[in-house]
């Protein structure tokens, strides 16, 4: 049994205060539970503080991004390196709005891939159509693409601890979430796209999340999908109480 991964993503939302008296209420509030692994990624200004106020619990806190060089002139950015310095441990990669936003590309997300893995990161790799591919049959295709370049030159070892989220990018802070039959569909040809890629032993061992509109109402269904193992969620993770809710539906799953 895959253990279930809730992470939530917080996007550029929160003051520092605001950061802060999340972190303190779900520390105080999270489950205790071996089934689920419960993440939140914070904006990186954040990072440091909120991992000092994690330690010794069972809540990780990881990047929303990173670039894939060691060091450089690369003005803005965080490298893998300056994030395990910190004692972060995983990394949202390639999600819709850093493709759609900052030009990144499936060989961009495949050197941060490789990168988080050199530097002992777990990425969770974020994939999904837009509603014109959907409409036009193309959502299987185009995810098995974005997942086989992803994890183009990555090692059977290191594919098997990562996490991949599937996010249907119309599904995106719209309210509308894809049918949770639908999802697992997505989920599950995901899944065979790693078999073909690196056997069943890794396929089995891979952990997919959902992500896009989930919420306290809707996790249960998605969570007791046979390819869904957890949510990388927005909006419903803001909350203390909604996220709280969220990882309790993990744990419970
Ligand atoms: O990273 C999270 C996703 O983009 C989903 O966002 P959402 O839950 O607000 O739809």
């Amino acid at each position: 049994m895959r253990k279930r991964i809730i992470a939530g993503n917080w996007k550029m939302h929160k003051t520092a205060e605001e950061a802060k008296q999340f972190t303190e209420e779900v520390l105080t509030k999270l489950p205790e539970s071996e089934k689920v692994e419960a993440i939140v990624c914070p904006p990186a200004l954040y990072l440091e503080n909120l991992v000092e106020m994690a330690k010794d619990s069972n809540l990780s806190i990881a990047a929303q991004t990173m670039h894939e060089a060691k060091e450089g002139a690369f003005t803005g950015e965080v490298s893998p390196a300056m994030l395990v310095s910190i004692g972060v441990k995983h990394v949202v990669l390639g999600h819709s709005e850093r493709r759609e936003y900052y030009n990144e590309t499936n060989e961009s997300v495949n050197a941060k891939t490789k990168a988080a893995f050199e530097n002992g990161l777990t990425p969770i790799v974020c994939v999904g159509e837009t509603l014109e591919e959907r409409e036009s049959d193309a959502t299987v295709k185009i995810v098995s693409d974005q997942v086989t370049k992803a994890f183009s030159d990555v090692s059977a070892e290191n594919a098997k601890q990562a996490v991949i989220a599937y996010e249907p990018i119309w599904a995106i802070g719209t309210g509308k979430t894809a049918t949770a039959e639908d999802a697992n569909e997505v989920c599950g040809a995901i899944r065979n796209t790693v078999e073909n890629l690196y056997g069943a032993d890794v396929a089995n061992a891979v952990r997919i999340q959902y992500g896009g509109s989930v919420n306290p109402k809707n996790i249960e269904e998605l969570l007791s999908m046979e390819h869904i193992d957890g949510a990388l969620v927005g909006g419903a993770s803001l909350e203390p109480a909604s996220f709280l809710q969220l990882v309790e539906a993990g744990a419970n799953a």
